[in-house]
């Protein structure tokens, strides 16, 4: 029996739901490029990979928000300055991904799960627009069923509601479908849904180890979910 059997109780889930950033692919050198191109164009220093790694999970307004501020707090930001920002962010970073890669273990367990006859969506706290044509990009197009953008419901993770959506629509009960994520906003979603919940050490947690959230499993490679 493998990991994921013995997450389910011998038997397999119907449905796997995955986050796209720090899960699925390591974004941040696209994300922190286009944070740095954003900040030079108002004059202002770059933050650098490694900052912006610790600011990513929380969609682009707050990304925003936090290379503004400099740091993870960010309600000092005056709404104007954080839209105008905004619109230079989503210019730059709609301008390619070609830093971006799919982390090594993912395609494999992804066409495992597939063979498997598993329904698979992302639920990503990244702007709609750039997922599918992110996922295509990087050889994953075909794989999911369910795409759920930050901005596609009036919610995004932590709260659960791409996790009740999605499995409204693919009709399986939450005891047969598992989030795999990498952030505290994966765990606390997954965990408001009332779902299983695997978490990626790979990932951007805000600069924490992901255990601190106590997901049901923690692993260092996706693979690892189908290993023994
Ligand atoms: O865009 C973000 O802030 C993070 O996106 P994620 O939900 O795929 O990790
Ligand atoms: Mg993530």
């Amino acid at each position: 029996m493998n990991p994921l059997q013995r997450l389910f109780d011998g038997r397999l889930p119907r449905l796997v739901m995955f986050d796209l950033d720090g899960t699925l692919m390591d974004s941040v050198p696209d994300l922190a490029a286009a944070v740095d191109k954003m900040l030079q164009q108002l004059g202002r220093e770059p933050a650098g990979v490694q900052r912006v790694r610790d600011w990513v999970g929380n969609g682009a307004p707050v990304l925003v928000r936090r290379a503004l501020a400099g740091q993870l707090e960010h309600s000092a930001i005056a709404q104007a300055e954080a839209d105008n920002a905004l619109r230079l962010f989503m210019a730059a970073y709609g301008g390619g991904h070609a830093l971006t890669c799919v982390y090594s273990g993912v395609l494999p367990v992804l066409d495992w799960m597939k063979a498997q006859d598993i329904k698979l969506a992302v639920i990503t706290n990244k702007p709609e627009q750039f997922v599918a044509p992110l996922l295509q990009e990087k050889g994953l197009g075909g794989f999911f069923d369910w795409i759920v953008g930050g901005d596609t419901l009036p919610q995004q993770k932590p709260d659960p509601a791409g996790l009740l959506y999605v499995m409204a629509q693919a009709g399986i009960d939450v005891s047969e479908s598992l989030f795999v994520g990498d952030s505290r906003n994966d765990v606390r979603a997954a965990r408001a849904a009332g779902v299983r919940c695997v978490a990626l050490t790979y990932g951007y947690n805000h600069g924490q180890p992901i255990a601190e959230e106590c997901p049901d499993l923690v692993l260092d490679d996706l693979r690892q979910l189908l290993a023994g």
